[in-house]
């Protein structure tokens, strides 16, 4: 099965565009959300969070996303340490879930992909844009976080400008129609050459 990746920055509509592809019938994995349960069941993991960040890492068996964000997204060292933490065992988990689809190929949605080297071991990738400001007021209306909450992932985070320059298929996500058409035209060319 091909490897087809779905990047972009915070608030472009990743899982918007992941949902529409799921729709045409293709296996989505989201990272964010694995690498979510992973965090919340693995003992290993469990056990490396709580040393590199302390015990309140985690509230009744779930780890305190607002904690670990509040300190990694303002101090990118700690972040690499999270993201070193976090990332292989989210690769493993993505080879196994691979190896139970039947399909031409599948999308890999993954927040981080270009900034960490994971579109290496994709046959295509996919960037999903939107103006920043259109982004953050996306963010801040789904979240109810703030304006510089938005900001600080956002500086963690390659710009389009350099996402760009690593793949051709990008969606620019605006206008919902669009975007569906988009989708589509990707999924028939995926279906002919990959
Ligand atoms: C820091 C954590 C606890 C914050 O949890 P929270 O529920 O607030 O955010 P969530 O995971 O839903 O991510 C929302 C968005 O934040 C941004 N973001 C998340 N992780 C990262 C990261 N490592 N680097 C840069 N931006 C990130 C992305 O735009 C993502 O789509 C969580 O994001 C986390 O554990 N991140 C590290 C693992 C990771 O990289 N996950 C993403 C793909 S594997
Ligand atoms: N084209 C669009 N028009 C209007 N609203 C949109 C559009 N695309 C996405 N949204 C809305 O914007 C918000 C962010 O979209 P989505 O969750 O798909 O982005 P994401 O890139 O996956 O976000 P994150 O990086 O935070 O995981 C959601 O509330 C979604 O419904």
């Amino acid at each position: 099965m091909k490897i087809v990746g779905l990047t972009g920055g915070i608030g472009s509509g990743k899982t918007t565009v992941s949902k529409m592809f799921s729709t045409l019938g293709v296996p989505v994995y989201i990272a964010d959300i694995e690498a979510k349960k992973l965090t919340n069941t693995s003992k290993v993991i469990r056990k490396k969070i709580t040393t590199v960040f302390g015990e309140d890492s985690y509230i009744n068996d779930v780890l305190d996303s607002k904690y670990i964000a509040n300190i990694v997204f303002n101090d990118s060292e700690k972040l690499e340490k999270l993201n070193n933490i976090i990332h292989p065992k989210v690769a493993k988990h993505f080879k196994k879930w691979c190896l139970k689809q039947e399909s031409v190929y599948c999308i890999k949605e993954a927040a981080i992909l270009f900034e960490n080297g994971g579109y290496k071991s994709c046959d295509a990738t996919i960037l999903v844009t939107a103006p920043e400001h259109i982004r953050i007021e996306r963010v801040m209306q789904r979240d109810g976080v703030t304006k510089e909450e938005v900001k600080a992932r956002m500086k963690n985070q390659w710009s389009d400008t350099k996402k760009r320059s690593l793949t051709r298929l990008v969606i620019e996500n605006i206008d919902l129609e669009k975007t569906q058409e988009n989708v589509l035209k990707m999924h028939e060319k995926f279906l002919e050459t990959l």
